[in-house]
């Protein structure tokens, strides 16, 4: 997200120094080469370290005295008690302390517990302290809402922008920061640093209740004999629900929605809260990522040892090469506890995905990741097909034919119309649909 960030403003005509961690990728981006698969990205990056306006490095001592600025966006993963480990905010924010040179603006872009921003301004303003400087420090709450595999388009094309801040001069600073990405009409929200916070958490949170709440329908409507793309369609025509995020689906991935509704709930019993709501939603999530194999193992009868099961998409979502708490993830791993054998495809995270399972030893017989989507359908008892991936809409189903030994599609993403697989002699399941 830095690196979008860092890469759009300097496409505005700003001069950025990123600073990162990892050695290895400074090193890379210095030389052009983009650590991730991210569309729009290796264009912007490249111009503008050309260009002069971008540089890269990993010595916090090489920012200027003059810089007044100070952008963070590291990560904050989710802690094993689901509370949001903040390690890395705290070693940036005493490299940034030991740097400030003059008054200062510390703009936290990463997403971070309600109340972090005033701890990072009392921190700072310790360690300036101990150091015999006595400069002002002004703190801006600045959330991020980019999604990934669209997040160049995101940052420039923004709904909102969302700003917490306490003073005026914050205020007029993000306003000049923002005035490119704001010009159609004023996206500037501003407000207090903790309801910037939390505004965060709550957006995350509200779409993945939407896609939650349409799983739970969408299992309803299997017991209930109806099909749920008819009511998606039917509730999302209602402007006040709208189409977005209400595709039912294997549960939601990606390291934010998982992360960011256990935070929440985290946040809420530090509070002497439960939040019962955001538990629910979590937990139908985690029940639908087994869904996939529930229906392959209702369709063998329980039986699934020896049988071939081809598996198309890994990414958490198509567009990127992102495994992270993929749906992907937790069929494969029941199918092999089950004896089945695994052929998996994906257009994008075949790396990663080679990374992954290397990192678990599985024997080579059991799982094999194969170049090419029609490859994984050899001899397949059973085709999943997991990430809705363009290439993956219109197969031809004549080659699936030729290629399945047994024609069983299970559509985690509803990709396929139910009756013309039927005509075309498949055994087909979605979710949330009967034929
Ligand atoms: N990736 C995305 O699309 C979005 C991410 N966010 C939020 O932004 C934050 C960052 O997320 P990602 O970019 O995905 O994480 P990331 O892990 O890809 O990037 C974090 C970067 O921070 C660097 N870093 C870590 N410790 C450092 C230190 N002490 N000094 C300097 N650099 C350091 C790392 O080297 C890494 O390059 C998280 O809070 C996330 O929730 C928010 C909106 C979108
Ligand atoms: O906090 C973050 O950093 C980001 O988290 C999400 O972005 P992202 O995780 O990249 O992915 P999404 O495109 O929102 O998809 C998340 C998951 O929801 C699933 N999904 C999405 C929509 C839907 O209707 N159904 C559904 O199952 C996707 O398959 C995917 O697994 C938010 O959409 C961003 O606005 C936010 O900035």
């Amino acid at each position: 997200m830095g690196l979008v960030s860092a890469a759009c403003f300097a496409e505005m005509g700003n001069c950025v120094l990123c600073l990162g961690s990892d050695e290895i990728k400074i090193q890379q981006l210095q030389k052009s080469k983009t650590p991730l698969y991210e569309p729009g990205l290796d264009s912007i990056l490249n111009d503008n370290l050309h260009a002069g306006r971008l540089t890269f490095g990993c010595e916090f001592s090489k920012i200027s005295p003059q810089c007044q600025v100070f952008y963070i966006s590291v990560d904050t993963p989710s802690a094993r008690d689901g509370s949001a480990d903040l390690t890395e905010l705290w070693q940036a924010v005493d490299e940034i302390s030991g740097q400030i040179k003059q008054d200062s603006f510390i703009i936290t872009a990463s997403t971070v517990p309600v109340g972090t921003s005033e701890k990072i301004k009392s921190r700072i303003l310790e360690q300036l302290e101990k150091q015999g400087k006595f400069f002002n420090v002004d703190i801006v709450a600045n959330p991020q809402f980019l999604k990934e595999g669209s997040a160049v388009a995101d940052f420039n094309r923004p709904d909102r922008i969302i700003i917490g801040v306490e003073s005026d001069k914050a205020k007029r600073l993000m306003s000049e920061l923002y005035k490119p990405f704001s010009r159609s009409f004023d996206k500037l929200m501003f407000m207090g640093i903790r309801d910037a916070e939390l505004t965060k958490y709550a957006a995350n949170a509200m779409l993945a209740t939407k896609i939650s709440f349409m799983n739970e329908m969408a299992n309803l409507a299997e017991k209930l004999e109806v099909d749920i793309e008819h009511v998606r369609m039917g509730i999302g025509a209602d402007s006040r629900i709208g189409f977005s995020y209400i595709y039912p689906g294997c549960g939601y991935g990606g390291s934010f929605f998982p992360h960011d509704v256990k935070t929440l709930i985290n946040m809420g019993a530090e509070h002497g809260y439960q939040a019962n709501i955001l538990h629910a939603i979590d937990d139908r999530n985690e029940l639908q990522k087994h869904r996939l194999f529930e229906k392959l193992n209702d369709q063998f009868k329980g039986d699934l040892a020896g049988k071939t099961v081809a598996v198309w998409g890994l990414a958490f979502k198509p567009g990127i090469d992102d495994l992270c708490q993929a749906p992907s993830l937790v069929l494969i791993e029941a199918l092999l506890k089950a004896g089945a054998k695994v052929r998996a495809y994906d257009p994008v995270a075949m790396d990663n995905a080679r990374d992954y399972f290397s990192k678990l030893n599985i024997d080579d017989s059991l799982i094999t990741l194969v170049d090419h989507q029609y490859d994984a359908l050899k001899d397949a008892d059973a085709m999943v097909l997991v990430t809705e991936w363009k290439p993956f809409r219109q197969p031809d189903f004549n080659a699936m034919k030729r290629l399945m030994k047994n024609l069983v599609i299970i559509d985690g993403r509803n990709q396929y119309d139910p009756a013309t697989l039927k005509a075309e002699g498949f055994q087909y399941s979605g979710i949330g649909r009967t034929i």
